[in-house]
């Protein structure tokens, strides 16, 4: 029972791995965003903030490379069915990159938030 446990456990390691690898060889946006987070993460390191703002901006930032993943997951499900140009599929495409796009803008708030409070003391 525990060894079938691991074992899927172990599985679903390996096939998010795979899927992670996917992610960072087909979409350039990953690297775009591990870079933007690497800054993000390092400024709110060294500047005066709270640990709860520390960490609503460190966890959205890596809920933006999970929305990232999901959004390719889209693309290629959508691609898969047919790679003729379809409204629904566009509208697929473009609800996955909103998606992105909101997660990113939480980051922006809690960003916006943490510097007012810096700024108002
Ligand atoms: N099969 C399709 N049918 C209709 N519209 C599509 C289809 N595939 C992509 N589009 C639309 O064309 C536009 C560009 O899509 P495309 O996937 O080429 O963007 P992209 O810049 O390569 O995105 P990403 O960098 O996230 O891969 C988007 O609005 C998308 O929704």
């Amino acid at each position: 029972m525990i060894r079938r446990q691991w074992e899927r456990l172990r599985l679903r390691a390996v096939w998010s791995w795979e899927g992670w690898r996917h992610v960072w060889r087909t979409e350039g946006s990953l690297h775009q965003w591990i870079w933007a987070n690497l800054a993000s993460a390092a400024l709110a390191l060294m500047l005066p903030l709270t640990p709860g703002e520390r960490a609503a901006i460190l966890m959205g930032g890596i809920m933006v490379l999970a929305f990232e993943c999901l959004n390719t997951a889209i693309e290629r499900v959508v691609d898969d069915i047919s790679e003729t140009r379809r409204p629904r599929a566009k509208q697929a495409k473009d609800a996955g990159s909103a998606a992105v796009a909101v997660a990113g803008l939480a980051v922006g708030a809690a960003w916006a938030a943490a510097l007012l409070r810096i700024a108002w003391g």
